[in-house]
């Protein structure tokens, strides 16, 4: 069994070549890899989250990386440990069942294509929250501006509430009438949407007929922790972003059986301007010879009779009509006990809680499979999986 290279807060101090230190009173952790030191800082009472820095022994300089991602709020200590040489695992010490696992990425795809955005020289680090269990890949449902993708989702979230959720989106557009503030889209000032943009919590974002829209990291999250199958309204620039993210997902364009039946559609649905449904007009052609052509979906459905479409979209998502119960929440938690030790076998993360007497500590033993991690930075990281050890006689069984 190979101890992981983590250098926990009981550790004796460790002095670095330009003299700072880990900071023991503030629970600090240190993690080696290559010539880079990464130091995920605790809790010095002041700061509401955890902070990292990077000690590079090439350059022997402290740097202070662009940190993306949701910072894990500060806690009481923490355990660390190097996976795969590309992401640090962090279980938090009396953290709340939710709240307590995450990864720091340090050179994943991800990470690589940020530090790239930022010239190739900026270090970059991202944290993804750890959650137990899988999500059900989301759908990516596009097609031109009144084609009828809302009413088919509209239809589908009616039918099936517990098993799907929308992925609210934000926009820069103004409201419509009936149209709810977090309910339809986060309507957003640009210089707001376009500040966040930039620090990493969009899964994806376009202009559309002249307009900002995006679909934050947490939108789709959300609607994953509950359990949910997430749908996504978005169009043909933003389903080919979230193809090259590492979100899987099932990808449905709608076309309308005509140009002019898209036309009627727009004018009866009379939530547009004339000058705005001629943009959205003009948008279509291009929307629909990108939508057929690109390869970029997996089905194309044509909403001719609405409810003939309906009851394709059904089939291409497996719903023959026997729907079962709403599958369970995937993010349920666990109580970690006080943390002392960590040591990692083949993608089994071995945790020691609590007492340090041999007995009791046998009894407090949980192994954290981190064999089938799927997803990541920018969205959550999945698969996780999560037993105690029975006493000594080395049964797993899976902490419920
Ligand atoms: N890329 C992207 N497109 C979006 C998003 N939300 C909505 N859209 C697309 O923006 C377009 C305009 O949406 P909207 O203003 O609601 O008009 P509607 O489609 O005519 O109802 C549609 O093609 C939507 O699919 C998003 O988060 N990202
Ligand atoms: N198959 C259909 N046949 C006739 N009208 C439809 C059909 N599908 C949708 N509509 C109507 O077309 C209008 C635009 O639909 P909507 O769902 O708002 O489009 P989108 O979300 O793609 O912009 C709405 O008034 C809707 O009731």
């Amino acid at each position: 069994m190979g101890e992981a290279p983590a250098f926990c807060y009981e550790n004796p101090l460790k002095e670095f070549a330009n003299g700072n230190t880990l900071k023991s009173k503030s629970a600090e952790t240190a993690i080696v890899t290559g010539s880079k030191k990464y130091v995920i800082e605790g809790s010095d009472g002041k700061s509401t989250s955890l902070g990292v820095r990077i000690y590079d022994e090439s350059t022997a300089q402290w740097v202070h990386p662009v940190v993306l991602g949701t910072k894990p709020r500060a806690c009481k200590g923490h355990l660390a440990v190097l996976l795969n040489e590309d992401r640090i695992l962090i279980i938090k010490k009396g953290a709340s069942p939710d709240d307590c696992l995450w990864f720091l990425e340090l050179d994943t795809q991800y990470v690589r294509d940020q530090k790239t955005m930022h010239g190739g020289n900026t270090e970059v680090v991202a944290w993804s929250k750890g959650v137990r269990g899988d999500a059900e890949m989301p759908i990516v449902i596009s097609g031109p501006s009144g084609v009828g993708k809302g009413t088919l989702i509209n239809k589908l979230m009616k039918e099936y509430p517990s098993m799907f959720g929308f992925s609210v989106s934000h926009t820069t557009r103004a409201p419509r009438v009936k149209e709810e503030d977090g309910v339809h889209y986060h309507f957003t000032e640009k210089s707001v949407m376009e500040k966040e943009i930039k620090d990493g919590k969009f899964l994806e974002y376009a202009s559309v007929h002249g307009n900002l829209y995006g679909t934050s990291i947490e939108a789709v999250e959300v609607v994953a922790d509950e359990g949910k199958r997430c749908i996504l309204d978005i169009d043909v620039q933003g389903a080919r972003s979230v193809r090259q993210s590492p979100v899987e997902a099932i990808f449905i364009f709608i076309r309308p059986p005509s140009m002019e039946e898209l036309e009627r559609r727009l004018r009866a649905r009379g939530t547009e301007t004339e000058a705005q449904i001629s943009k959205r007009l003009r948008n279509a052609e291009a929307e629909l010879e990108q939508g057929i052509s690109s390869g970029l979906f997996d089905h194309i459905l044509y909403n001719d009779e609405l409810e003939d479409c309906y009851q394709r979209l059904k089939e291409v998502l497996g719903l023959d009509g026997n729907v079962g119960a709403a599958p369970n929440p995937v993010s349920r938690g666990f109580d970690l006990p006080v943390v002392h030790s960590a040591s990692e076998l083949d993608n089994q993360i071995i945790i020691d809680c609590g007492t340090q007497e041999l007995e009791k500590a046998s009894k407090n033993r949980i192994v954290l499979d981190v064999s089938r991690l799927r997803g990541g930075a920018p969205g959550h990281t999945r698969g996780l999986d999560l037993y105690a050890v029975n006493s000594f006689s080395d049964e797993l069984k899976e902490v419920r």
